[in-house]
């Protein structure tokens, strides 16, 4: 039987990530050395929303950029050989500056490593900084997260289903057990 759960609803996503946009701007005291790069799919989405809030904030735009890292991935046998062949948009270099990833679920950690290779094909940024609007822990490699906006503890038997509105017609954080 499959049992979900709701454990954020819009109201809870959009507090979450406010609260995101705010300590962004407080650790690297403001916004000027700042790019946010989201990953496909719904990071992109949770980056823009963050962007977003960052301007009514601090009324200053900070780049967003989208990183697929599917090429990346250390489960793919058909090994990048072509960084241009990636479906990844970056609207400004990325060289010293203070890139914050973006991403819906952080899990083993395989996406963001994955993620940071391919930022590092494209530029050399001063640190990398990470945002995720659920940490469902099971870490297998040694990936820490700045920003969290919901620690979730979980089981391997278990799964978080992230839906957004831009994609999904809805704003919601479920958790299914198969039992
Ligand atoms: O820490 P990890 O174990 O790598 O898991 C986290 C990743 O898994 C999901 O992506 P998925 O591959 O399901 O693609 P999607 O975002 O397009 O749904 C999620 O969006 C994260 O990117
Ligand atoms: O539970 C999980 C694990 C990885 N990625 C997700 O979106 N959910």
């Amino acid at each position: 039987m499959l049992d979900v759960k709701e454990i954020m609803d819009e109201k809870a996503i959009g507090r979450a990530l406010t609260r995101l946009a705010h300590e962004v701007i407080e650790r690297n005291e403001g916004v000027d050395e700042v790019v946010l790069v989201g990953i496909k799919t719904r990071g992109i989405y949770l980056a823009n929303r963050l962007a977003m809030r960052i301007k009514a904030i601090e009324n200053k735009e900070v780049a967003v950029g989208e990183l697929d890292i599917t090429l990346y991935r250390d489960d793919l046998k058909q090994k990048k050989n072509d960084a241009d062949q990636i479906d990844s948009i970056l609207p400004i270099s990325i060289e010293s500056k203070t890139v914050i990833l973006v991403d819906d679920v952080l899990y083993t950690g395989r996406t963001i490593r994955a993620a940071m290779d391919a930022l590092m094909d494209r530029g050399r940024p001063q640190r990398i900084q990470l945002a995720v609007l659920i940490d469902r822990g099971h870490r297998e490699l040694p990936i820490r997260p700045d920003y969290i906006g919901k620690n979730v503890p979980t089981s391997r038997e278990e799964e978080i289903a992230v839906q957004l509105s831009e994609v999904d017609g809805t704003d919601t954080v479920m958790i299914q057990s198969k039992s």
